[in-house]
C-alpha cells in the first residue's frame, strides 16, 4: 500500500531530521531504550534500530516491570517480542528487585499511584542504564506528552518544570544519563496510526492506575479540544516554541547521603520516598 509506505517514509525521516538537528544522538554513542511495551517506546525502538548502522550508534532496551497486576505483564511480552525481532539486547528490572514491593502494595501510601511509579522508574533507569555504560535514555515522550505536561506545570504553577521542556535534558550531573525524547514533535495519533498500520505487537491498554491522574484529566480536555478545532494541540506546541527558550535549568545537584545517587537535596527522592513505605510497611 503506497499510503503505509509514504507514512513510515515521513515519520522516519522526522524523527531522524530530529536526532540530527537537535544533535539527540552522537556518533560512537549507546543509547538505552526506555522500553514499556507501549506504542510510543515501541516506535522509538523500531526507529532508533533503522538507524543505527547509518547513523553510526548502537541500541539497548531497558524495561521497568513496577509491579502492576494484569497490565504490566502484557507490556513486557511486547517487549520481549520487539526487542527479539530487532536484535536488540532487553535488560529487565523490577521494583520487586530492586526494592523488594511492587507497586500494586505500596500505591496507597501516596497522594498518587504516578508519583511512587514515575521517582522509582527513573531511579532504576537511569542506574541501569549508567551501569550500561549508556550515553543516553531514550523515552518514547511524545508531542502530546510534551503539551500534557507543559499544562500541567502551568496549573500547579510549577514553572521550574519547564525547563525540561525540549527534546532533549542536558547533563545536569555526572551520574545522571541525558535524556532524549525522538518523539517530540510526534503526536500520539501518528505512534498510534503507525503501530496499526505496521501491524506492530504492542501493548495498547492505559495503565489501571493513570485515570486518577492530573495527566489524564489534561488529556481528556486537550483531545475534546482538539476534536472540535483539529489542529489545536500543534499550534500550542508551536507557541510554546516560539514564548519559551529551551534553555536547561540552572540546579545544582547533590549526591544523595544514603544511596549516592544524584540528588537535589541530602537525600534522593527515591530514598525520601523509599524511607516513608518502609516506616507505613
Ligand atoms: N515500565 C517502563 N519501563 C521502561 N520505560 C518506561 C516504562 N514506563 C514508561 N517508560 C518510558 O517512559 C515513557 C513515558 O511513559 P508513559 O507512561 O507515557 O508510557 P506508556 O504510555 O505506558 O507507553 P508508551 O509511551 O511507550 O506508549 C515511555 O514512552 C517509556 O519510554
Amino acid at each position: 500500500m503506497v499510503g503505509e509506505v509514504d507514512f513510515n517514509v515521513r515519520l522516519e525521516e522526522r524523527i531522524r531530521e530530529l536526532i540530527i538537528d537537535y544533535k539527540l544522538i552522537e556518533e560512537g554513542e549507546l543509547v538505552a531504550v526506555a522500553l514499556s511495551g507501549g506504542k510510543d517506546s515501541l516506535l522509538v525502538l523500531h526507529a532508533l534500530a533503522g538507524l543505527r548502522d547509518d547513523l553510526g550508534f548502537d541500541i539497548v532496551a531497558i524495561t521497568v516491570d513496577e509491579g502492576i497486576k494484569d497490565y504490566r505483564e502484557k507490556g513486557l511480552e511486547a517487549a520481549r517480542y520487539n526487542t527479539k525481532l530487532l536484535g536488540v539486547e532487553l535488560v529487565e528490572k523490577s521494583f520487586i528487585g530492586e526494592f523488594d514491593f511492587s507497586l500494586d502494595e505500596v500505591y496507597g501510601i501516596f497522594k498518587s499511584p504516578c508519583i511512587p511509579c514515575g521517582v522509582f522508574r527513573r531511579y532504576i533507569l537511569n542506574r541501569t542504564a549508567r551501569s550500561l555504560g549508556a550515553d543516553k535514555i531514550a523515552t518514547g515522550h511524545n508531542m502530546d506528552d510534551e503539551i500534557q505536561s507543559f499544562m500541567m506545570s502551568l496549573v500547579r504553577g510549577d514553572t521550574r518544570k519547564f525547563s525540561k521542556f525540549g527534546p532533549k535534558l542536558e547533563v545536569i550531573h555526572p551520574r545522571l544519563i541525558p535524556r532524549i525524547k525522538p518523539l517530540w514533535n510526534t503526536s500520539e495519533k501518528e505512534t498510534e496510526t503507525w503501530a496499526i498500520l505496521n501491524n506492530i505487537r504492542v501493548h495498547l491498554e492505559d495503565c489501571p492506575y493513570s485515570s486518577l491522574s492530573l495527566r489524564s484529566r489534561i488529556k481528556k480536555f486537550l483531545n475534546r479540544v482538539e476534536s472540535r478545532r483539529p489542529g489545536t494541540k500543534e499550534l500550542m506546541m508551536k507557541s510554546f516554541i516560539n514564548t519559551f527558550k529551551m534553555e536547561q535549568e540552572e540546579v545544582e545537584l547533590f549526591e544523595c547521603e544514603v544511596c549516592g545517587e544524584p540528588a537535589s537535596m541530602r537525600t534522593c527522592k527515591a530514598c525520601e520516598l523509599l524511607s516513608v513505605i518502609r516506616g507505613s510497611l
